[in-house]
């Protein structure tokens, strides 16, 4: 997981969907006091997936409320291009898009870009890592593979996601690699060992006993691999 002078770090981005939304920012910090690195935040629009969740306003808030926030922006939408601008406005870290959303990639990549974000691009379970190029990858600081079929928190991991992660690794050393869906201590060695670094988890961190334990074994598990491989 390492390239040049240069090595993947562990990044632990709770997905804020399994928070209690009416007190939404104070649930944010709560996880960030335990050690987490970045809030995941789903953003559907009831087009891309059969549900609605929060959108550029709500965002902004928990920004005005915890301003070092990295806002990692999962966006669910069926027009990324149009919620680019809002987001960043409101304080996004990350706008990741869907693959299957558009057919113009590098036209949302631009413009994230052009709005000082780190652009990413999310894979649905039946998209293979082949429909992304290497002129694709350059341009990007981050490829999410869902490990659910997107649209609700609290389902059951996908295993056999596991090869395409195991793909996108081998075939970039340096690129972060996300998982999102089903994620947590339980599920975590199977995504590192496959090349992720970056974990989300929801259901995972905000429904744990000790959200400082569940934080700490994710990290330990990516964190022992990198270090396995580029010992
Ligand atoms: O993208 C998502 C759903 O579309 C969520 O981030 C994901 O499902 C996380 O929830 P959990 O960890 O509870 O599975």
């Amino acid at each position: 997981m390492c390239g040049g002078s240069s090595c993947l770090q562990s990044i632990i981005a709770p997905s804020a969907l399994a928070s209690d939304f009416g007190k939404l920012a104070s649930e944010c910090q709560r996880v960030l006091d335990d050690g987490a690195d970045w809030l995941h935040m789903d953003v559907m629009d009831g087009h891309f997936v059969p549900n609605i969740t929060m959108g550029a306003p709500v965002l902004e808030w928990v920004k005005k409320a915890i301003p070092d926030i990295k806002m990692d922006c999962h966006m669910m939408v069926a027009n990324p291009l149009q919620w680019v601008e809002p987001v960043a406005k409101a304080g996004g870290y990350q706008y990741t898009f869907h693959y299957e959303a558009t057919d113009d990639h590098m036209a949302v990549i631009k413009e994230i870009k052009k709005h000082g974000m780190r652009a990413a691009i999310a894979l649905n379970p039946s998209t293979p890592a082949s429909v992304l190029s290497d002129e694709l990858i350059a341009q990007l600081d981050m490829v999410l593979v869902m490990t659910v079929w997107p649209g609700k928190g609290g389902q059951k991991f996908m295993p056999e996601q596991m090869p395409k992660l195991r793909n996108l690794r081998e075939r970039y050393a340096k690129l972060d690699l996300q998982v999102d869906g089903g994620v947590g201590p339980k599920t975590i060695d199977e995504c590192t060992q496959s090349g992720a670094n970056v974990a989300v988890a929801g259901t995972a961190v905000f429904g744990a006993q000790d959200v400082k334990q569940a934080i700490l074994d994710m990290r330990k598990s990516i964190d022992g691999q990198i270090a396995k491989e580029y010992k």
